[in-house]
Protein backbone atom coordinates (compact mmCIF):
# COMPACT_ATOMS: atom_id res chain seq x y z
CA UNK A 1 0.00 0.00 0.00
CA UNK A 2 1.14 3.48 -1.09
CA UNK A 3 3.12 4.82 2.46
CA UNK A 4 2.92 8.63 2.87
CA UNK A 5 4.85 10.50 5.45
CA UNK A 6 3.66 10.53 8.88
CA UNK A 7 3.07 13.44 11.21
CA UNK A 8 4.95 16.65 10.36
CA UNK A 9 7.58 17.28 12.82
CA UNK A 10 10.85 14.25 13.25
CA UNK A 11 12.77 13.14 16.33
CA UNK A 12 14.37 10.39 16.73
CA UNK A 13 12.81 8.51 20.39
CA UNK A 14 11.29 5.47 21.16
CA UNK A 15 7.30 4.53 21.40
CA UNK A 16 5.49 6.94 23.11
CA UNK A 17 2.70 6.30 25.58
CA UNK A 18 0.97 9.51 23.92
CA UNK A 19 0.56 7.24 20.30
CA UNK A 20 -0.70 4.21 22.52
CA UNK A 21 -3.19 6.32 24.02
CA UNK A 22 -4.71 7.86 20.93
CA UNK A 23 -4.61 4.32 19.24
CA UNK A 24 -6.27 2.82 22.11
CA UNK A 25 -8.87 5.41 22.16
CA UNK A 26 -9.65 5.00 18.38
CA UNK A 27 -9.24 1.54 17.63
CA UNK A 28 -11.32 0.08 20.71
CA UNK A 29 -14.81 1.40 19.48
CA UNK A 30 -13.46 2.18 15.45
CA UNK A 31 -11.76 -0.89 14.63
CA UNK A 32 -11.59 0.87 11.11
CA UNK A 33 -8.91 2.92 12.61
CA UNK A 34 -6.75 0.54 14.94
CA UNK A 35 -3.58 2.13 12.52
CA UNK A 36 -4.92 5.63 12.91
CA UNK A 37 -2.91 8.11 10.67
CA UNK A 38 -4.77 10.94 11.74
CA UNK A 39 -1.97 13.57 11.74
CA UNK A 40 -0.96 12.74 8.20
CA UNK A 41 1.13 14.96 6.22
CA UNK A 42 2.87 14.30 3.37
CA UNK A 43 4.06 17.36 1.34
CA UNK A 44 0.79 18.64 -0.45
CA UNK A 45 -1.55 16.78 1.42
CA UNK A 46 -3.09 16.71 5.34
CA UNK A 47 -5.79 14.04 5.65
CA UNK A 48 -7.05 11.11 8.34
CA UNK A 49 -7.22 8.19 6.72
CA UNK A 50 -6.43 4.25 7.66
CA UNK A 51 -3.35 3.45 6.35
CA UNK A 52 -0.80 0.42 7.08
CA UNK A 53 2.85 1.52 6.62
CA UNK A 54 5.69 -0.95 6.66
CA UNK A 55 7.54 -1.06 9.97
CA UNK A 56 10.29 1.48 9.80
CA UNK A 57 7.34 3.52 8.20
CA UNK A 58 5.06 3.07 11.49
CA UNK A 59 8.30 2.97 13.84
CA UNK A 60 9.57 6.62 11.94
CA UNK A 61 6.05 7.76 13.09
CA UNK A 62 5.60 6.88 16.11
CA UNK A 63 9.09 8.24 16.98
CA UNK A 64 7.72 11.62 15.55
CA UNK A 65 4.88 11.22 17.96
CA UNK A 66 7.13 10.49 21.08
CA UNK A 67 8.87 14.06 19.84
CA UNK A 68 5.86 15.79 20.33
CA UNK A 69 5.44 13.84 23.53
CA UNK A 70 8.63 13.93 24.76
CA UNK A 71 8.20 18.08 24.39
CA UNK A 72 4.90 17.94 26.40
CA UNK A 73 6.83 15.76 28.60
CA UNK A 74 9.19 18.78 29.28
CA UNK A 75 6.07 21.40 29.00
CA UNK A 76 3.73 18.87 31.21
CA UNK A 77 6.73 19.63 33.95
CA UNK A 78 4.41 21.94 36.34
CA UNK A 79 5.25 25.66 35.81
CA UNK A 80 6.42 27.62 38.97
CA UNK A 81 4.80 30.94 39.30
CA UNK A 82 7.58 33.52 40.81
CA UNK A 83 7.21 34.71 43.82
CA UNK A 84 3.94 32.25 44.84
CA UNK A 85 3.53 28.57 46.43
CA UNK A 86 0.91 27.98 43.79
CA UNK A 87 1.66 25.99 41.06
CA UNK A 88 0.23 25.75 37.18
CA UNK A 89 -0.04 22.79 35.25
CA UNK A 90 1.22 24.30 31.76
CA UNK A 91 -2.05 23.90 29.62
CA UNK A 92 -2.07 21.85 26.53
CA UNK A 93 -4.48 23.81 23.52
CA UNK A 94 -5.74 22.70 20.71
CA UNK A 95 -6.12 25.43 17.69
CA UNK A 96 -8.20 25.47 14.61
CA UNK A 97 -7.74 27.29 11.71
CA UNK A 98 -8.95 27.53 8.04
CA UNK A 99 -6.74 30.16 6.85
CA UNK A 100 -3.48 32.14 7.18
CA UNK A 101 -3.19 31.08 10.91
CA UNK A 102 -1.80 34.09 12.08
CA UNK A 103 -3.24 34.53 15.31
CA UNK A 104 -2.23 30.74 15.33
CA UNK A 105 1.29 31.77 14.95
CA UNK A 106 1.04 34.60 17.36
CA UNK A 107 -0.11 32.32 20.05
CA UNK A 108 2.44 29.81 19.23
CA UNK A 109 5.22 32.29 19.13
CA UNK A 110 3.75 33.37 22.70
CA UNK A 111 4.38 29.55 24.31
CA UNK A 112 7.91 28.96 22.87
CA UNK A 113 8.77 32.80 24.20
CA UNK A 114 7.00 31.79 27.80
CA UNK A 115 4.45 34.74 28.12
CA UNK A 116 1.86 31.73 27.35
CA UNK A 117 2.16 28.64 30.10
CA UNK A 118 0.93 26.40 27.71
CA UNK A 119 1.87 24.59 24.43
CA UNK A 120 0.29 24.02 21.19
CA UNK A 121 -0.22 20.31 20.96
CA UNK A 122 -2.08 19.78 17.70
CA UNK A 123 -3.73 22.04 14.90
CA UNK A 124 -7.09 21.07 13.28
CA UNK A 125 -8.41 22.40 10.27
CA UNK A 126 -10.95 21.99 7.74
CA UNK A 127 -8.15 22.83 4.60
CA UNK A 128 -5.62 20.65 4.35
CA UNK A 129 -3.88 22.94 2.53
CA UNK A 130 -4.07 26.27 4.36
CA UNK A 131 -1.51 28.38 5.59
CA UNK A 132 -2.15 27.23 9.22
CA UNK A 133 -1.77 23.90 8.59
CA UNK A 134 1.45 24.32 6.60
CA UNK A 135 2.91 26.79 9.94
CA UNK A 136 1.95 23.84 11.99
CA UNK A 137 3.60 20.75 9.35
CA UNK A 138 6.81 23.31 9.82
CA UNK A 139 7.02 23.40 13.10
CA UNK A 140 6.51 19.66 13.93
CA UNK A 141 2.87 20.41 15.31
CA UNK A 142 0.25 17.62 14.56
CA UNK A 143 -2.18 18.46 12.02
CA UNK A 144 -5.64 17.25 11.95
CA UNK A 145 -8.69 17.65 9.55
CA UNK A 146 -12.19 17.83 11.03
CA UNK A 147 -14.37 17.46 9.32
CA UNK A 148 -15.13 14.88 6.84
CA UNK A 149 -16.73 16.28 4.15
CA UNK A 150 -17.14 15.63 0.14
CA UNK A 151 -14.09 17.75 -0.33
CA UNK A 152 -12.10 16.36 2.69
CA UNK A 153 -12.77 12.98 2.27
CA UNK A 154 -9.77 12.30 4.84
CA UNK A 155 -11.62 14.54 7.54
CA UNK A 156 -12.66 13.03 10.92
CA UNK A 157 -16.40 12.34 11.92
CA UNK A 158 -16.89 14.74 15.36
CA UNK A 159 -16.91 11.83 17.60
CA UNK A 160 -13.36 10.79 16.71
CA UNK A 161 -12.49 14.38 16.77
CA UNK A 162 -13.34 13.95 20.48
CA UNK A 163 -11.41 10.58 20.82
CA UNK A 164 -8.33 12.28 19.50
CA UNK A 165 -8.41 15.57 21.17
CA UNK A 166 -8.88 13.27 24.26
CA UNK A 167 -5.98 10.96 23.19
CA UNK A 168 -3.61 14.53 23.16
CA UNK A 169 -4.93 15.71 27.02
CA UNK A 170 -6.17 19.10 25.26
CA UNK A 171 -7.42 21.10 28.02
CA UNK A 172 -8.33 24.19 25.55
CA UNK A 173 -9.38 24.58 21.88
CA UNK A 174 -8.72 28.23 20.50
CA UNK A 175 -10.33 28.77 17.06
CA UNK A 176 -8.42 31.12 14.92
CA UNK A 177 -10.12 31.72 11.93
CA UNK A 178 -12.00 28.23 12.31
CA UNK A 179 -14.66 29.10 9.54
CA UNK A 180 -16.98 26.01 10.35
CA UNK A 181 -19.89 25.11 12.97
CA UNK A 182 -18.29 23.60 16.31
CA UNK A 183 -20.54 20.01 16.69
CA UNK A 184 -22.31 19.77 19.92
CA UNK A 185 -20.40 16.62 20.44
CA UNK A 186 -17.47 19.04 21.05
CA UNK A 187 -18.91 21.63 23.20
CA UNK A 188 -20.33 18.98 25.29
CA UNK A 189 -16.82 17.59 25.70
CA UNK A 190 -15.17 20.59 26.43
CA UNK A 191 -17.46 22.38 28.44
CA UNK A 192 -16.49 26.34 28.94
CA UNK A 193 -13.42 25.63 27.27
CA UNK A 194 -13.41 26.09 23.64
CA UNK A 195 -12.64 30.10 22.82
CA UNK A 196 -13.27 31.90 19.94
CA UNK A 197 -11.86 35.35 18.27
CA UNK A 198 -14.24 37.41 15.96
CA UNK A 199 -13.41 40.54 14.22
CA UNK A 200 -15.93 42.67 15.30
CA UNK A 201 -17.40 44.05 18.68
CA UNK A 202 -19.87 41.23 18.98
CA UNK A 203 -22.80 40.98 19.41
CA UNK A 204 -22.95 43.32 16.21
CA UNK A 205 -21.60 42.09 12.88
CA UNK A 206 -21.80 38.29 13.77
CA UNK A 207 -23.38 35.20 13.28
CA UNK A 208 -23.80 32.99 9.73
CA UNK A 209 -22.56 34.69 6.74
CA UNK A 210 -20.45 37.36 9.23
CA UNK A 211 -16.52 36.41 8.30
CA UNK A 212 -13.15 37.59 7.53
CA UNK A 213 -13.55 40.47 5.18
CA UNK A 214 -17.53 39.65 4.80
CA UNK A 215 -17.09 41.30 8.55
CA UNK A 216 -15.23 44.72 7.92
CA UNK A 217 -17.06 45.36 4.60
CA UNK A 218 -20.47 45.41 6.86
CA UNK A 219 -19.16 47.57 9.34
CA UNK A 220 -17.63 50.24 7.08
CA UNK A 221 -20.88 50.10 5.12
CA UNK A 222 -23.42 50.56 8.52
CA UNK A 223 -21.44 54.02 9.44
CA UNK A 224 -20.26 52.30 12.88
CA UNK A 225 -17.54 54.68 13.93
CA UNK A 226 -15.24 51.48 15.94
CA UNK A 227 -14.80 48.20 15.66
CA UNK A 228 -12.26 45.60 17.21
CA UNK A 229 -11.94 42.16 18.23
CA UNK A 230 -13.85 40.24 20.88
CA UNK A 231 -12.77 36.84 22.34
CA UNK A 232 -15.97 34.55 23.41
CA UNK A 233 -16.93 31.19 24.57
CA UNK A 234 -18.25 28.47 22.05
CA UNK A 235 -21.71 27.77 22.29
CA UNK A 236 -24.28 25.88 19.52
CA UNK A 237 -24.79 28.85 17.32
CA UNK A 238 -21.71 31.40 15.84
CA UNK A 239 -20.61 34.05 18.12
CA UNK A 240 -23.51 33.88 20.39
CA UNK A 241 -21.24 32.58 23.35
CA UNK A 242 -20.28 34.45 26.88
CA UNK A 243 -17.91 37.52 25.76
CA UNK A 244 -14.31 37.55 27.62
CA UNK A 245 -12.79 40.06 25.69
CA UNK A 246 -12.78 43.33 23.64
CA UNK A 247 -10.59 45.88 22.17
CA UNK A 248 -11.75 48.61 20.53
CA UNK A 249 -10.13 50.13 17.20
CA UNK A 250 -11.42 52.96 15.41
CA UNK A 251 -13.28 53.03 12.24
CA UNK A 252 -11.43 56.09 10.28
CA UNK A 253 -13.94 57.90 7.90
CA UNK A 254 -11.77 56.95 4.44
CA UNK A 255 -10.92 53.44 5.46
CA UNK A 256 -11.49 50.40 3.49
CA UNK A 257 -12.26 46.87 4.65
CA UNK A 258 -8.68 45.97 3.88
CA UNK A 259 -7.38 48.81 6.32
CA UNK A 260 -9.48 48.10 8.86
CA UNK A 261 -9.00 44.40 8.64
CA UNK A 262 -5.15 44.93 9.71
CA UNK A 263 -5.87 47.16 11.92
CA UNK A 264 -8.54 45.06 14.26
CA UNK A 265 -6.13 41.81 12.84
CA UNK A 266 -3.17 43.78 14.81
CA UNK A 267 -5.21 43.95 17.82
CA UNK A 268 -6.26 40.67 17.49
CA UNK A 269 -2.66 39.07 17.70
CA UNK A 270 -2.13 40.88 21.18
CA UNK A 271 -5.67 40.23 22.51
CA UNK A 272 -5.50 36.51 21.85
CA UNK A 273 -1.95 36.00 23.58
CA UNK A 274 -3.32 38.38 26.50
CA UNK A 275 -6.60 35.78 26.56
CA UNK A 276 -4.49 32.84 25.95
CA UNK A 277 -1.74 33.62 28.73
CA UNK A 278 -4.99 34.30 31.67
CA UNK A 279 -6.66 31.02 30.47
CA UNK A 280 -3.30 29.04 31.29
CA UNK A 281 -2.92 31.18 34.14
CA UNK A 282 -6.00 29.73 35.81
CA UNK A 283 -7.29 33.67 36.14
CA UNK A 284 -10.49 33.75 34.35
CA UNK A 285 -13.05 33.29 37.13
CA UNK A 286 -17.32 33.60 36.61
CA UNK A 287 -19.56 36.49 38.22
CA UNK A 288 -22.50 35.35 39.91
CA UNK A 289 -24.36 36.56 36.89
CA UNK A 290 -22.63 34.70 34.59
CA UNK A 291 -20.44 36.93 32.61
CA UNK A 292 -16.83 35.85 32.90
CA UNK A 293 -14.00 37.96 33.77
CA UNK A 294 -10.28 38.17 33.53
CA UNK A 295 -8.32 38.61 36.79
CA UNK A 296 -5.23 41.00 36.61
CA UNK A 297 -1.76 39.32 36.84
CA UNK A 298 -0.57 42.76 38.32
CA UNK A 299 -2.90 43.37 40.65
CA UNK A 300 -5.07 40.39 41.96
CA UNK A 301 -7.52 42.06 43.01
CA UNK A 302 -8.74 43.45 40.11
CA UNK A 303 -10.60 42.20 36.84
CA UNK A 304 -11.90 43.33 34.09
N1 LIG B 1 -20.61 26.31 17.46
C1 LIG B 1 -19.85 27.34 17.04
N2 LIG B 1 -19.00 27.16 15.99
C2 LIG B 1 -18.22 28.20 15.56
C3 LIG B 1 -18.31 29.46 16.17
C4 LIG B 1 -19.23 29.64 17.27
O1 LIG B 1 -19.32 30.72 17.87
N3 LIG B 1 -19.96 28.55 17.67
N4 LIG B 1 -17.54 30.54 15.70
C5 LIG B 1 -17.07 30.37 14.32
C6 LIG B 1 -16.18 31.46 13.85
N5 LIG B 1 -17.02 32.48 13.19
C7 LIG B 1 -17.03 33.74 13.71
O2 LIG B 1 -16.29 34.09 14.63
C8 LIG B 1 -17.78 32.18 12.04
C9 LIG B 1 -17.25 31.32 11.09
C10 LIG B 1 -18.00 31.00 9.95
C11 LIG B 1 -19.26 31.56 9.75
C12 LIG B 1 -20.05 31.18 8.54
O3 LIG B 1 -21.05 31.81 8.23
N6 LIG B 1 -19.58 30.12 7.86
C13 LIG B 1 -20.22 29.71 6.57
C14 LIG B 1 -19.31 28.73 5.83
C15 LIG B 1 -18.01 29.44 5.42
C16 LIG B 1 -17.10 28.51 4.64
O4 LIG B 1 -17.24 27.27 4.77
O5 LIG B 1 -16.22 29.05 3.91
C17 LIG B 1 -21.54 28.99 6.86
O6 LIG B 1 -21.65 28.33 7.90
O7 LIG B 1 -22.37 29.09 5.97
C18 LIG B 1 -19.78 32.44 10.68
C19 LIG B 1 -19.04 32.77 11.83
C20 LIG B 1 -16.40 29.02 14.12
N7 LIG B 1 -17.35 27.99 14.55
N1 LIG C 1 -16.04 34.87 12.10
C1 LIG C 1 -14.73 34.29 12.14
C2 LIG C 1 -13.71 35.23 11.57
O1 LIG C 1 -14.04 36.03 10.69
N2 LIG C 1 -12.49 35.13 12.08
C3 LIG C 1 -11.45 35.99 11.61
O2 LIG C 1 -10.69 35.33 10.61
C4 LIG C 1 -9.38 35.91 10.61
C5 LIG C 1 -8.38 34.79 10.64
O3 LIG C 1 -7.10 35.31 10.44
P1 LIG C 1 -5.82 34.38 10.73
O4 LIG C 1 -6.07 33.07 10.02
O5 LIG C 1 -4.70 35.17 10.14
O6 LIG C 1 -5.70 34.21 12.23
C6 LIG C 1 -9.27 36.79 11.87
O7 LIG C 1 -9.43 38.16 11.55
C7 LIG C 1 -10.44 36.32 12.70
O8 LIG C 1 -10.97 37.30 13.57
Amino acid sequence: MESQSLFSGYCSNSITPLYKKIQNRLSSSSPSLAYPSCFIRSKHRVSFKLQHFPASERMRSVRRLECTNSVEKVSNVVSEKEGSQSWVKRKRLAVFVSGGGSNFRSINQACIEGSVNGDVVVLVTNKHACGGAQYASDKGIPVILFPKTKDEPGGLSSDDLVKVLRGFEVDFILLAGYLKLIPLELIRAYPRSIFNIHPSLLPAFGGKGYYGMKVHKAVIASGARYSGPTIHFVDEQYDTGRILAQKVVPVLANDTAEELAARVLQEEHKLYVEVTAALCEDRIVWREDGVPLIRSKENPEEYY
